[in-house]
């Protein structure tokens, strides 16, 4: 049984892979900024499949937060102050949000955040635990990207651009070792994403249809753990990547956000 760590924990593809990775029998390490949601979905877990979850409450916007994360998943364990602790052989790099305000005329600050949060917080988690996992040779990477990072939908697309590159350079680096990186790139998933960013779900109708947050972490899952390294739920979004792969990117503009 080993240990995950999932950034977002506390709502939509987070708490999916919570509970489908304790029902696993993973422990858990939960991180988002509610601690209060956070303590409710432990408190479920330890309750209906009686792994151990630690909350672990965290803005990865804010450096010293993710520093905090990043040094628990650097733990290798039985080092001096680790006794307690045991080494994280599955990061999910999931937290992440979009906002409905265009660049031009949205607040830097929130652009700010989505880099800090879905670029920079990816990034920095991704080393810490990447070298534990190489001291003991075995472990798994899974980064949450998004279809969007194919099209020209502003700069939530230019993050997971970011994301599905050094993540697919992640996994030729780690080639050959006992840990993999595996790139997630769900379609439009009912979670409260769209709510948060302002976008009620009632507003979107995308030419590729929406699936169950339930359905995208069983086969994210299921593909992590044979080294797959894109990974991107049903065969529509995966005709969608092949049509946004090979689509002049003049046809992706004019598209712009994919629906
Ligand atoms: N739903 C969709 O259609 C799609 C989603 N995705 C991606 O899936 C991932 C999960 O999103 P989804 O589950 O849909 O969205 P939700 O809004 O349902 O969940 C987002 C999660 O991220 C956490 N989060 C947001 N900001 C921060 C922050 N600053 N620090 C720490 N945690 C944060 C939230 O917790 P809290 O508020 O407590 O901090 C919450 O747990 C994202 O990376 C998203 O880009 C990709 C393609 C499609
Ligand atoms: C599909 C996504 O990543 C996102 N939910 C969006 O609305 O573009």
């Amino acid at each position: 049984m080993s240990t995950a760590l999932i950034t977002g924990g506390s709502a939509g593809l987070g708490l999916e892979f919570a509970r489908q990775l304790a029902a696993d029998r993973h422990d858990l390490v939960l991180v988002a900024r509610n601690e209060e949601r956070l303590k409710q979905v432990a408190e479920e877990l330890r309750a209906a499949h009686g792994v151990a979850v630690e909350v672990l409450p965290a803005d990865l916007s804010l450096p010293d937060d993710v520093e905090r994360v990043a040094r628990r998943l650097a733990v290798v364990g039985g080092r001096p102050g680790e006794e307690d602790l045991r080494p994280v052989g599955l990061l999910v790099n999931n937290a992440g949000f979009a906002t409905s305000a265009s660049f031009a005329t949205g607040r830097v600050t929130t652009e700010r955040r989505g880099i800090d949060v879905m670029v920079k917080a990816v990034v920095e988690l991704t080393h810490a635990a990447v070298g534990q996992m190489l001291e003991r040779d075995r472990g798994a990477i899974l980064n949450v990207g998004s279809v969007a990072a194919l099209t020209a939908g502003g700069t939530y697309a230019a993050a997971k651009a970011y994301v599905r590159t050094f993540t697919e350079s992640l996994a030729v680096e780690l080639k050959g070792t006992g840990v993999t990186a595996t790139l997630l790139s769900p379609g439009f998933t009912h979670t409260e994403f769209h709510a948060r960013a302002g976008i009620p779900e009632s507003a979107i109708v995308p030419g590729w249809g929406w699936l169950d947050a339930g359905y995208v972490v069983r086969t994210a899952l299921a593909d992590a753990r044979r080294g797959v390294v894109l990974s991107t739920p049903s065969v529509r979004y995966k005709v969608a990547v092949a049509v946004l792969r090979s689509a002049p990117r003049w046809a992706v503009r004019a598209v712009g956000k994919y629906r």
